[in-house]
């Protein structure tokens, strides 16, 4: 045996371990790495076989061994194994956990290195992900970073609702295929059957949970008339699914299985931490699993009245973790007890590790001002709380290569970027004027975004010779607002109301500056999209908008000057038309300081696989603690 395993394929570093042919292992870098798992786990054989010990239980224990491939003489030449989650890949075997304190330093080896050095079967949760379904930043990120995720060698579910809304947009999920497998969940007072469909792409397992009540008109939260008021529902049965996905679901011929990692994002995921403790746990299962809840946003949390909390599928006894008190001046009227149910605060009290998206975020929401009510109970769990800023999708978002827009550009011919601001001008109707600064904003239109604080600058910043173009959705009397500024200033201001990825990437690549001056922001998404494409971003230096932009000064770096934007504080009017206008005044007297504000902009690296790798240390971590039970 040992001399056969020594000669065989596996041990030679170009020849690749004959795996057998199921489809993860043979299409990804997932095929890689655990190529190089099995590799290890083989090279254990050949060590116990020369003292004579059994050698195939000890894979067993450490992975599933499916089976073993033999030549022609019936020799064995390899084994068919999938690793266990935690799989240790010695090729590449440094160790990147680098403070004790535990903070996220990360060393420039790691960031570099395209695998990972443990992988780990990871589920994330969203009710969200681009391209299948997206409103916002959390479909941004629950879109790619799996994929980031997995390029590094992990094993990667994606569980998400399947929407069908009877329009164009059905058909993101044409390439999905139901896998038969219906499961029970008992919720709301009944018993409910989901389906999985699943869809295997750019290396992630993408599984789309099916039932009645997704599929309706609107988007994935509700319609012209306002958010769904089964919106509890809907995301209890994605959570229960999720949490049986890993355990039922064949997927490539074989399962997740229950030593897995959750990623359970913001309060639609919540549920996720508080099951396995609730529900699985106490019956010896999903013992070593481990969860993680992302936070996105915290102003939203989830909350019904406390008496919908039999609606949960869970015991009785657990009320506590989301049982949750409104302070006396929330509450809305004398005889009003303010008792409600929190889905995110149950997620933050039973999750083994909390993240945000930012590190300033992640300090924000410990204090009154940024922790919406939950700042007391993210304080006392501090020790297991983190920010990683997000990255973008170098590929969707790349302007020497984007589909939406019509000329591309590179840092080393910018001359597009002038042709995609004349296209603009004239899409928009705009009067064509390639020298006049053209300011944009993206997002939606709510309390989040400062939009009353841009409603209040904007007739002020229009008696300046300038253009804006806003695109967005929300709140009506801001929709409207657009309507009518847009007749007053036919000129110099359009005001897009709707939803529109095509055109929100003409804004990114057409626009000189583009304006968030954001009440509070847990990443932001478009400042970075605005960098890459040497736009340059104004914004209000709150949270991961304050992490990311870097205010201009001209004077360091020997003159050469230095930042990305403008990073303004406080966020009133004021403050915010003062920023512009030093923002306007460089664009058009200080040519080669602009130049260097988009050079250093583009230049920035706002790549997935850097937050990947801060990922992993946390994920780290979560497997270093015992996991979370009551
Ligand atoms: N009208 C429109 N048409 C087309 N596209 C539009 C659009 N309005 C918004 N978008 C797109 O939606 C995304 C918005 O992402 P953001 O991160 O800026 O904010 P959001 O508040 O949704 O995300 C939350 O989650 C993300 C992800 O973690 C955090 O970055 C963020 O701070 C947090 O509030 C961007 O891709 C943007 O282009």
């Amino acid at each position: 045996m040992e001399t056969l395993l020594q000669s065989c394929p596996i041990f030679t570093a170009k020849a690749p371990v004959r795996l057998g042919v199921d489809r993860q292992l043979s299409l990804s870098s997932f095929a890689v790495n655990k190529q190089r798992s099995c590799n290890v786990k083989l090279r254990a054989i050949s060590r116990s076989s020369q003292d004579g010990s059994s050698s195939i239980e000890d894979i067993r224990k450490d992975g599933v061994l499916l089976g073993a491939d033999t030549d022609e003489s019936g020799s064995v030449v390899g084994f068919r194994l999938i690793p266990q989650s935690g799989d240790i890949d010695v090729s590449n075997s440094h160790d990147t956990i680098t403070n004790g304190k535990e903070e996220l330093i990360v060393d420039d080896d790691s960031v570099q290195t395209t695998s990972a050095e443990v992988t780990y079967n990871i589920v994330f949760v969203t009710s969200e992900a681009a391209p299948y379904s997206k409103t916002g930043g959390l479909g941004d990120v629950c879109g790619s970073l799996p994929i980031a995720l997995a390029e590094r060698g992990h094993r990667v579910m994606v569980v998400s609702p399947r929407y069908l809304n009877g329009g164009p947009a059905d058909k993101k999920f044409a390439g999905a295929v139901d896998l038969d497998c219906r499961i029970k969940v008992s919720c709301s007072g009944g018993v409910q059957e989901v389906a999985f469909f699943h869809e295997y792409r750019a290396g992630v397992d993408w599984v789309f949970v099916d039932h009645p009540s997704y599929h309706r008109p609107g988007n994935p939260y509700g319609d012209a008339y306002g958010a769904f008021g089964d919106n509890q529902f809907r995301f209890t049965l994605l959570c229960h699914a999720a949490c049986e996905a890993p355990l039922v679901l064949p997927l490539g011929g074989f399962t997740y299985g229950q030593n897995c990692l959750f990623l359970a994002n913001d309060w639609h995921a919540g549920l996720v931490p508080v099951l396995l403790a609730a529900k699985y746990r106490p019956y010896g299962v999903y013992k070593d699993a481990r969860s993680l809840v992302v936070i996105h946003n915290l102003a939203h949390q989830g909350v019904e009245p406390a008496s919908t909390y039999s609606n949960f599928g869970l015991p009785p006894e657990w009320y506590g973790a989301l049982g949750w008190v409104f302070p006396t001046w929330a509450r809305t009227h004398a005889l009003d007890t303010g008792e409600a149910v929190n889905i995110l605060k149950g997620a933050l009290v039973t999750a083994d590790r909390i993240l945000t998206v930012s590190e300033g975020y992640s300090w924000e929401i410990t204090t009154p001002e940024g922790g919406n009510g939950l700042n007391e109970l993210l304080t006392s769990r501090k020790i297991v709380v983190n920010g990683i800023t997000n990255g973008i999708d170098l590929t969707e978002w790349n302007p020497s290569c984007d589909a939406h827009i019509p000329s591309h550009y590179s840092l080393e011919d910018l001359s597009g970027k002038i042709e995609c601001k004349i296209a603009l001008q004239k899409e928009l109707g705009l009067p064509v004027r390639p020298d006049c600064p053209l300011i944009g904003f993206i997002g939606r239109l709510d309390y989040q975004k400062g939009i009353d604080i841009i409603l209040s600058g904007t007739p002020d910043l229009l008696q300046d010779d300038v253009q804006f173009v806003m695109l967005g959705s929300g709140e009506k009397q801001y929709e409207d607002w657009m309507r009518a500024t847009e007749a007053t200033f036919k000129d110099k201001f359009r005001g897009w109301v709707g939803f529109n990825v095509p055109i929100s990437h003409r804004i990114t690549a057409g626009c000189d500056i583009l304006l968030m001056p954001s009440r509070f922001e847990p990443c932001g998404l478009n400042q970075l999209y605005a960098m890459r494409y040497g736009t340059v971003p104004v914004v209000h230096a709150t949270g991961g908008l304050g992490d990311t932009v870097k205010t201009f000064n001209p004077f360091a770096d020997e003159g050469r000057g230095e930042g990305t934007g403008w990073a303004f504080k406080p966020l009133t009017r004021e403050s915010m038309l003062d920023a512009l206008r030093v923002a306007i005044e460089t664009y058009r007297k200080h040519k080669s300081s602009w130049r260097g504000l988009m050079k250093r902009g583009m230049e920035r690296d706002s790549s997935w696989n850097n937050a990947a790798v801060q990922y992993e240390q946390v994920f780290k971590w979560a497997f270093i603690d015992p996991p979370y039970v009551s």
